[in-house]
């Protein structure tokens, strides 16, 4: 691709896939940004290219689209181009690549910054709209990794690291134009504010929040909308349910959905004291719509993906335990979600983790998984809870406990 001309501000952004194109690119884009995406597929890059353009559908009722203009592409693996432009005015570069993925786009962020610093470039921020805490400083100590002293210096003072919340359900469409994307109405991305630095040109991003108290927002996120999605794909799994929709339509599920986020919510409510219990119950409520949005197509083996990583500590499913373990509160429904996460096996998956799991319950037993997974004690409650309810998940299936 050619340097884009910079009659308007740059954001590079790194992911040119559902959520870097149905999300971040078309707010940045809508604040008046030129957006250049970094991706690794090429037919994607070569789109971007040739059209400079697409259209995001809102999935509603009311279903509408709105054109994403002022875009062009860059293969990750072309450091001369991305030095290139980040010598023009870059002010912000965004990632959504997925948790995994991350460190691998550290080395074209670093050959960015060092082009700054040679170049005497001011302050720009960085932010990674990952599904996973702390993500933005995952990927400082990854990009840390690929500079000198000097260039972690010059980074220190030139760079604010934002960790953000990011939401909105875009599952892959289907369309004429592999660009175009197929979202949900509802958006919200919150950034921490005390890390953004003051750029030139210094942009007002419309559609990106700020927040003193992003650990809250994040956990309300992780917990609640990702916690509920992760359950109802294990449970619509287990009862043949192909989509999300399908499987929020099945009232046993949804009741045990709203189970597990009840509980996570509570703790929610209680650790951080920006909450409230009228406004986290409505909260769940528009999250569940959400789930039932008749508009979307959103396959339970997208949302369910990656079962180890959403088993980690502080993530979806065992974060809202642990803060219920913390203050002492029921947890049923969510050590239910954790057992059907065990149970997660599409027939011929690809994905590597749903294989790793299941080779190490073969290969280790239930009991010891669970222990190591959680970190827990021999003969803790919970361990033995998430037992049994596995045990009686795979004996009967979902729907027949009921
Ligand atoms: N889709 C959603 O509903 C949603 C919503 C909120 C947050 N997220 C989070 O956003 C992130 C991305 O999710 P997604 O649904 O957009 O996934 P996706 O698979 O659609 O997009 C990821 C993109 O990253 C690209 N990529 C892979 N390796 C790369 C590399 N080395 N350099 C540059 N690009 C690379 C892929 O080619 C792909 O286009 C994940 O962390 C996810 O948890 C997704
Ligand atoms: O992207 P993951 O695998 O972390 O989680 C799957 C979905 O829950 C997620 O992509 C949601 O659609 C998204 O987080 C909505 O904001």
């Amino acid at each position: 691709m050619n340097v884009p001309n910079a009659e308007k501000p740059i954001a590079i952004h790194f992911g040119a896939g559902n959520i870097g194109r149905g999300f971040i690119g078309a707010v940045l884009s809508q604040a008046g940004f030129h957006v250049v995406f970094v991706d690794v597929q090429k037919d994607i890059i070569d789109a971007l290219n040739e059209e400079h353009g697409y259209d995001l559908h809102i999935l509603n009722n009311e279903s509408h689209t709105e054109r994403v203009e002022n875009v062009s592409g860059v293969m990750s693996t072309d450091l001369e181009t991305i030095k290139k432009i980040s010598k023009e005015p870059v002010s912000i570069i965004t990632t959504a690549v997925g948790a995994g993925v991350l460190p691998k786009v550290a080395k074209p962020i670093a050959e960015i910054i060092k082009t700054r610093m040679v170049d005497k470039r001011g302050p720009i921020d960085i932010v990674a709209c990952e599904n996973l805490q702390h993500a933005t400083d995952l990927l400082k100590e990854e990009i840390e990794k690929e500079l000198n002293d000097d260039e972690c210096e010059y980074m220190q003072e030139n760079i604010g690291f934002a960790v953000c919340t990011v939401d909105r359900i875009v599952p892959p469409f289907e369309s004429k134009n592999i660009l175009d994307a197929g979202v949900e109405p509802f958006y919200e991305w919150t950034v921490d504010r005390n890390s953004l630095k003051k750029t030139d040109p210094d942009v007002t991003i419309k559609g990106m929040h700020t927040t003193d108290n992003l650990d809250a927002y994040v956990q309300r996120k992780l917990f609640t909308l990702n916690c509920g999605h992760a359950i109802t794909s294990y449970l619509g799994f287990l009862s043949h349910k192909p989509t999300i929709l399908e499987a929020i339509q099945t009232p046993s599920i949804h009741s045990a959905v709203s189970k597990a986020l009840r509980e996570s919510g509570t703790a929610l409510v209680k650790k951080h004291a920006i909450f409230n219990e009228d406004d986290h119950n409505r909260y769940i409520e528009t999250t569940l719509h959400r789930f039932a949005n008749p508009h979307i197509q959103d396959e339970v083996t997208r949302v369910g993906k990656e079962p180890l990583r959403k088993l980690k500590k502080g993530d979806r499913l065992l974060g809202p335990i642990e803060m219920c373990r913390e203050f002492g509160l029921p947890r049923e429904g969510l050590l239910m979600g954790v057992a059907a996460a065990l149970l997660f096996a599409p027939k011929d998956s690809e994905d590597e983790q749903v294989k790793e799991l299941k080779g190490m319950i073969e290969e280790k037993g239930l009991r010891k998984v669970v222990l190591e997974l959680t970190g827990w004690e021999e003969g803790d409650e919970d361990v033995e809870k998430v037992v049994g309810e596995y045990e009686k998940l795979k004996g009967k299936g979902f729907d027949c406990r009921l």
